[in-house]
């Protein structure tokens, strides 16, 4: 998981080197006897402690905005603290208060940014908390789920979007349909093995849970094919999404020519006699989805 974040970690170990390097060349080495050797101790303690979730967030942390924030907060306390100890063993003349600045200053803003980011994660966990609540409804029936992913499978999904249907005729709601493939597979599989390919799955499984919203119904629909029911949502919004996944792969997996190809089905009210069932709005998904890739057109827009 660290990997990942391999460009943030070295331009922030740049720049505290760079900052050390600094206090060097402005400031002097104090005399042994005017070190405080218990305030050191305090003081190393702190850098550690942040320093420990500073790695505890790059080890456990899927690329994206809320990591961004928590490793941001918590690289500035560990700048900051990292700075503070320099200043046991460096004087620095009166007349320069850069120092004195970059070590007050990177603190107080990091505790905001780490309060954003628990923020985020407090959501994100929200939002996890709730799928795997309706989850359990059905988990006593392992043929809805999907023993990789732990998505549902196509029944559960053909059931949910017919009764999506019959709403979206009574009550004249949006209602859309974003159904993903991941092209390069295949290839992916080859190069890295079968083991890899089943992680890959269970990851993007997971980015997709926590990109959708509560009332969104992700599935597995075939072997690297998912889809995502989204009830009360205009196409536009699934396109939003859709792109929004794209970045996250782009940065996920910046090395492999992994891309998503995708079908948004929008229903509407007017033409709603052209579908008639959940069967056949997924077979014109998997023809449209089939044509998009034939013209290697990552998106594809179609209104029922
Ligand atoms: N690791 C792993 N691979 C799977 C699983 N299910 C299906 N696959 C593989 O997924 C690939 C799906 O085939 P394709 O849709 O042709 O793969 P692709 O390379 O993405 O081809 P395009 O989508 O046409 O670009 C096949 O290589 C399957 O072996 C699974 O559970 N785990």
């Amino acid at each position: 998981m660290w990997r990942q974040h391999l460009d943030k970690l070295c331009g922030s170990l740049l720049l505290l080197l760079l900052a050390i390097l600094l206090a060097f060349q402005i400031g002097d080495l104090k005399a042994d006897g005017r070190v405080d050797w218990w305030d050191s101790l305090g003081e190393i303690t702190t850098l550690l402690v942040a320093a420990s979730w500073l790695c505890l967030i790059v080890c456990s942390r899927p690329r994206g905005p809320v990591t961004n924030w928590l490793f941001a907060g918590s690289f500035l306390l560990v700048f900051s603290y990292s700075l503070d100890l320099l200043d046991e063993v460096l004087s620095y003349p009166d007349s320069i208060r850069l120092m004195s600045w970059l070590e007050s200053f990177p603190a107080p803003l990091g505790m905001v940014l780490l309060t954003f980011g628990l923020l985020g994660w407090h959501r994100e966990q929200l939002a996890i908390n709730r799928q795997l609540q309706v989850r359990e409804l059905f988990l006593r029936d392992h043929q809805l789920l999907d023993p990789l992913t732990q998505l549902y499978g196509p029944l559960y999904l053909q059931a949910v979007l017919d009764r999506e249907l019959e709403l979206h005729r009574q009550q004249q709601q949006p209602l859309s349909l974003l159904m993903l493939d991941i092209s390069g597979f295949s290839d992916y599989n080859r190069r890295f093995g079968i083991a890899a390919g089943d992680h890959f799955l269970t990851q993007f499984s997971e980015l997709l849970t926590h990109q959708l919203r509560q009332r969104d119904l992700i599935c597995r629909y075939a072997g690297d094919c998912f889809v995502a029911l989204l009830p009360q949502t205009e196409a536009a919004t699934a396109q939003v999404l859709n792109r929004h996944l794209q970045q996250q792969l782009q940065q996920w997996l910046p090395e492999h020519s992994i891309e998503l190809t995708g079908v948004v089905l929008e229903f509407s009210i007017k033409h709603h006699q052209l579908i008639q069932n959940a069967e056949a709005a997924l077979q014109l998904a998997s023809k449209e989805l089939a044509r998009a890739k034939a013209t290697t057109a990552a998106l594809q827009v179609v209104t029922v």
